[in-house]
């Protein structure tokens, strides 16, 4: 995706063009500190608190936050709203003025209900995606202090190491074999160098600019000093953000609840004109009509369904955190509950990722343990040299023994990369070891071995490779991985006097000199998890860099059966069809590079499954953001934390099975709402309209109607919170479109037919007038559509069922809030009258027999309407 220079023209001249008016970019160093005021020291914190204040926080994608009120506003440009609130205005012009404040302050309450819980949701998660930020090291007050990225402002001097993100537009000031992805800008996936000495004055296109780094680009090795000189939705990248970066494609879940909003939507239009037809028809009060139909359609649009969404995602990921996972985006809650295949890399999910230098071998064949000098210390050189990122392979070399290395000078470096799987420093020794250069390669053994025509025998000669030594080194390297350890190699040679530069050419004609074994034992508790996953419908696969006994044998260790393995040169080799073919299978794929783990987990994706994958590493972070849910941990990479939708604060595969529970039940309670919507209040909304049809006046007020659908809405603040049953959990939970609408053509004539069993009543038996109809409605139609939870929020028999305290409380309260309300004064001033009490001892065994009928036809459903009759699947499939 590179930028495109029409579109975007960076200001002032174009790259490359002649002198101009200088650009704050493109200008030499000195010019540009003094642009910038700033120094190689960084800022003082009072400085730059007052220049974030001038620029403002250092977010790419303009997240700007409206201020409240204007967000609260917002929500009132609903066409509806607005609409009603305007008929209502019309009305109180002919004279009808507390029709107009009720209508006034029942919509202001149910927005502020909607806007206050969506707000409050969202600054929770808000809180605690911060404790998991990503920070950076800057120079303040002459010391280096990590701060999160938003903090940043131009003129800071910021620290960069293998592994950060670049925070910023940045300028170099020093650096040390720099290379860094800038696949995000560019596209361009081979780590680029970059050096202080960039030639001419750089230029904004990150493609061909040396000296300057840029936000959403990351550092794959070496380290650097630069100085900031532009920040947020000012950087490449940020006003890349606002056009071209395509926004992450919609879940399947979000599709769901969208499409599921337009049906509503579609049904609400179709309604509203079906009554106002009717009352044009029958030569009826227009105003009043038009009120009446725009108040049911308030009651019925899916607006409510955004936030009902956000907030029960919201209270899950407050709950997970408990569990000290965090939730990074809220898409992820879903997804996870929807996951039917775990990718997962190896270090530190399966095994302790406490490595240990166990034996250093050199090339004699032998029982003897000893370690061998000569290949340690060669071994310690390239680790304690290397400036890619910190590997635990390094830290095991380093912490298995110093060795002095006062008298060595590190010449250069080609850094790790995870498709060579070496790392190759130039160093030079003390006078007396001869003087020239020493090319010290590290990395796994058979790339090694490859590389290397000569090897160093017993008596420390080096003799050319015959190939019966090449197959004794390679089968030891094939017993070691038996046994369980993990191996690297070590090669060397001797350059010419005076090289002080070298290159990957150079990774040639090695001297082989021998081999370090490693020991990460497993991680027992591992096992137990993964099986815990199994039994959820979650399957595991094993994507590892890692070679194929080592990975054996950790398999046997942990008890993980291994159903079938591809190699990483297998996979090369493979067509998108073979590959499809055979995913089934395998779930152990070795030595695998970066591009390979995300070409996996892509294929897994379009064979219909869910995947998540699970990794810490640079070499993970693409597989990371490819995945349906991305989940790292704390300790992870920056750019792997970056890429992830969950972060867990421990690294344990247990708690993912807690989070793939909680994603369940969140998304279970969701659809909870939605089949209350889309039976009852939908059933009671179309019974309205219908009584529209033969009724000498409106079945109920349009104040009454929108009060109706406040104390609703308030009724189902309990659902988020609410249990959802073991059974119903087992499985991965779906976006099940059929199903709803199955249930609402199911359970709305239901609900319609009892509606209009109570009309009959209400008239026939009561003989009730119009403000007595519409009141014995409003208390029937509220108290059965908030009561019926009880029944659809299980698939088990209510009573066998317990739901969450506040779910129970609330609704009870809201149908013993309707059944009283017109007994109070206040009633009267919805035009609520009391009503006989005879009607109560009906109401009692209206609800009653409404619950029982719709539990029988929930059963019938389950049982005999769904086809395929899956009793034992869990409850309510979405
Ligand atoms: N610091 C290093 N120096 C030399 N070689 C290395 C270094 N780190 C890794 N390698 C080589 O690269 C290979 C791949 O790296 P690594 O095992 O970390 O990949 P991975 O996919 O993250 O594996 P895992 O699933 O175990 O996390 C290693 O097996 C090793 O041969
Ligand atoms: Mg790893």
């Amino acid at each position: 995706m590179k930028p495109d220079p029409v579109a975007h023209p960076p200001p002032g001249p174009p790259p490359g063009a002649p002198a101009g008016p200088p650009v704050e970019w493109a200008q030499p160093l000195d010019a540009l500190l003094s642009a910038l005021d700033a120094t190689a020291d960084g800022l003082t914190s009072a400085e730059a608190a007052a220049r974030l204040r001038r620029h403002g926080p250092n977010q790419a994608t303009a997240h700007r936050r409206r201020p409240l009120w204007l967000d609260f506003l917002a929500r009132f440009l609903n066409p509806l709203v607005l609409i009603l609130l305007f008929a209502s205005a019309l009305s109180a012009a002919t004279g009808n003025v507390s029709s107009f404040v009720i209508v006034g302050v029942v919509v202001l309450l149910s927005v502020g209900l909607d806007y206050i819980q969506e707000r409050q949701a969202e600054t929770a998660v808000d809180a605690l995606r911060r404790t998991v930020a990503v920070r950076a090291q800057v120079l303040r007050d002459g010391k280096a202090a990590a701060l999160p990225l938003e903090g940043l402002v131009p003129g800071d001097v910021v620290l960069l190491a293998a592994g950060d993100l670049v925070p910023a537009d940045c300028r170099l000031l020093a650096a040390r074999d720099l290379f860094v992805n800038q696949a995000a800008l560019t596209g361009e996936p081979y780590p680029v160098e970059k050096r202080v000495e960039g030639g001419p004055p750089d230029p904004r296109d990150p493609g061909e600019a040396t000296a300057s780094l840029f936000m959403g680009t990351s550092v794959i090795s070496g380290s650097a000093t630069a100085v900031v000189c532009q920040t947020g939705a000012a950087t490449t990248f940020g006003r890349l953000s606002g056009s071209l970066l395509a926004p992450p494609p919609p879940t399947a879940f979000e599709t769901g609840v969208r499409r599921f909003g337009f049906l509503i939507l579609r049904l609400t239009i179709f309604l509203v004109l079906f009554v106002l037809a009717v009352n044009v028809v029958f030569h009826r009060p227009w105003l009043d009509s038009l009120m009446f139909a725009l108040a049911l359609a308030v009651g019925l649009t899916p607006e409510l369904l955004p936030m009902i969404v956000t907030v029960t995602l919201a209270r899950g990921a407050i709950r997970l955190a408990r569990r000290r996972v965090i939730v990074k985006r809220l898409a992820s809650m879903h997804n996870v509950g929807a996951m039917d295949v775990l990718c997962t890399d190896k270090t530190g999910t399966l095994t302790e990722a406490v490595i240990q230098l166990v034996t250093v071998l050199d090339c004699r064949d032998g029982p003897d343990a000893e370690d061998s000098p000569h290949v340690l210390r060669l071994a310690y050189l390239n680790s304690r040299f290397s400036s890619g990122l910190r590997s635990p392979l390094d830290d095991a070399v380093l912490a298995h023994g110093a060795v002095d290395l006062s008298a060595w000078r590190k010449l250069d470096e080609v850094p790790f990369d995870f498709e060579r799987r070496r790392v190759s420093i130039l160093a030079e020794g003390p006078a007396e070891a001869g003087g020239s250069p020493l090319l010290v390669v590290k990395g796994a053994p058979e790339e090694v071995l490859r590389l290397a025509s000569h090897w160093r025998n017993g008596l420390g000669a080096i003799v050319p490779l015959d190939p019966a030594t090449r197959g004794r080194l390679a089968a030891r390297l094939q017993s070691l991985g038996e046994d369980g350890y993990r191996a690297l190699a070590v090669a060397s040679k001797t350059l010419e006097a005076g090289r002080t530069t070298i290159t990957r050419a150079d990774e040639t004609d090695l001297v082989f000199e021998g081999h370090l074994a490693f020991l990460d034992p497993p991680k027992v508790s591992a096992a137990a998890a993964i099986r815990a996953l199994a039994d959820a419908g979650v399957a595991i696969k094993i994507l590892t860099g890692d070679t194929e006994p080592v990975t054996r044998h950790l398999c046997a260790q942990l008890d993980i059966p291994i159903t079938g393995l591809l190699n990483g040169d297998e996979l090369r080799a493979m067509g998108e069809d073979a590959l499809r073919a055979r995913l089934s299978q395998v779930n152990v794929f070795c030595r695998v590079t970066p591009q390979q783990k995300e070409r996996v987990l892509l294929a897994c994706r379009r064979t219909g499954h869910v995947v998540g994958f699970m990794g810490d590493g640079v070499n993970d972070a693409s597989a990371l953001h490819s995945a349906d849910v991305g989940i790292s941990v704390d300790s992870a990479t920056d750019v792997a934390k970056e890429a992830a939708g969950m972060i867990l604060l421990d690294q344990d595969l247990s708690v993912v099975r807690e989070a793939v529970m909680e994603g369940r039940r969140t998304v279970l309670n969701v659809t909870k709402y939605v089949l209350m919507g889309s039976s009852s209040n939908f059933g009671n909304m179309f019974s309205m309209a219908g009584a529209a049809l033969f009724l000498p006046f409106l079945p109920m007020l349009p104040v009454q109607v929108l009060l109706n659908n406040l104390l609703y809405d308030a009724s189902e603040a309990g659902i988020p919170f609410d249990h959802v049953e073991e059974e119903a959990l087992a499985r991965p939970v779906h976006w099940d479109m059929r199903l709803i609408l199955r249930f609402m053509l199911v359970l709305g004539p239901v609900s319609s037919l009892f509606d209009f069993l109570t009309f009959y009543v209400l008239l026939h038996v009561l003989h009730a007038g119009e403000a007595l109809f519409q009141t014995g409605w409003f208390i029937e139609s509220l108290a059965t559509q908030v009561l019926v939870i009880f029944v659809i929020r299980t698939r088990r028999a209510p009573w066998r069922s317990r739901p969450h305290p506040l779910l129970a409380g609330l609704a009870f309260a809201t149908a013993a809030l309707a059944a009283l309300l017109p007994l109070t004064p206040l009633g009267g001033v919805f035009g609520l009258v009391p009503p006989p009490s005879v009607f109560y001892l009906l109401l009692t065994g209206a609800v009653l027999a409404y619950l029982a009928l719709v539990e029988a036809v929930k059963r019938l459903f389950f049982r005999r309407l769904l086809p395929g009759g899956r009793p034992l699947k869990p409850l309510l499939r979405v």
